[in-house]
């Protein structure tokens, strides 16, 4: 018996669109995720899956709404799971007073400080709970995951992909907040969710993270659109992902686009073909 519930099914592009809900063990509240799955044989056969991470103010809707990431994924013939990006109502005063913070705004930590810690822990449930709960209403194969995301969604990429490589063989992002520790959203969610004492961020800042990894070989395709009023107003900072001799980060600065998803669904495809290549090469 499984605890995880559809709320949705829809037919999409030799695939089907599917939203599941399922009470949470990480977070310690009901949580909703998508998960496309492309048509494939019905025996046993798993596929390759990426996870999905959203930005500041998504639900899954907007991603599965949005992107037109189905035909892709049903080309390759992908699996993609799409979190929420925080616990909601769990009954913290202030959860729902600012778009950049609490509700909607997860920023994929495990949160320390009082009153976030209890059920802040969106990276454990990225890491643990998630794939999980997926591989059961999705032929997943666990050898076969990559992880990408759009802003704090990127940011949450970049940080899981880099800590986790035997888990995700495969990161992109799209505009992704790349140095939290020195912008303003960056700033304010962790001294918010880890407290005052910055050596407790570096864990959850990709340009700390890459100047650090020791993992397996890794190339990050990252796209960032040039006309991006966040990355005019110094939040993004993808100038502080610096390849590595083990990491090749390729920043493809894109003109006349910006943080939409409309920028995304412009560059969707891409980020399917970065994903084939990194888990056939
Ligand atoms: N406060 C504004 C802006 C919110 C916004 O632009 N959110 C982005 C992600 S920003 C970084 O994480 C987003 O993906 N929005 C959803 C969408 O469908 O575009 C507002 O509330 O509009």
């Amino acid at each position: 018996m499984t605890d995880v519930v559809q709320v949705s099914k829809v037919r999409c592009f030799d695939g089907w669109q599917y939203v599941f809900k399922h009470p949470s063990e990480t977070v310690g509240c009901e949580m909703t995720f998508g998960v496309y799955i492309p048509d494939h044989k019905q025996n046993d056969e798993k596929l390759p899956t990426l996870f999905y991470l959203s930005g500041l103010t998504c639900t899954h809707a907007n991603f599965i709404e949005k992107s037109g990431f189905q035909r892709f994924a049903s080309k390759h013939r992908f699996i993609v799971v799409n979190p929420d990006t925080s616990p909601r109502n769990v009954n913290i005063p202030g959860e729902d007073d600012s778009w950049d913070f609490g509700s909607g705004a997860g920023f994929y930590v495990n949160a320390t400080a009082e009153p976030w810690s209890k059920h802040y822990r969106m990276y454990s449930y990225v890491v643990e709970e998630l794939p999980q709960v997926a591989a059961k209403v999705a032929p997943i194969d666990n050898h076969k995951m990559g992880i990408f995301g759009h802003s704090m969604g990127g940011h949450g990429a970049l940080v899981i992909g880099l800590r986790n490589p035997q888990l995700f063989k495969s990161i992109s992002a799209f505009s992704p907040i790349s140095n939290p520790t020195s912008c303003a959203w960056g700033i304010k969610a962790l001294t918010g969710y880890l407290g005052e004492d910055k050596s407790k961020w570096a864990d959850y800042d990709a340009s700390l993270l890459l100047a650090k990894y020791d993992g397996p070989e890794r190339h990050i395709l990252a796209d960032q659109g040039a006309e991006d009023d966040f990355l005019k107003q110094d939040q993004l900072r993808p100038e502080a992902l610096k390849s590595t001799s083990k990491v090749q980060v390729e920043v493809r600065m894109q003109p006349e686009h910006g943080h939409s998803y409309y920028f995304i669904s412009t560059f969707i495809e891409d980020h399917f073909t970065h994903f084939a290549k990194q888990i056939n090469h």
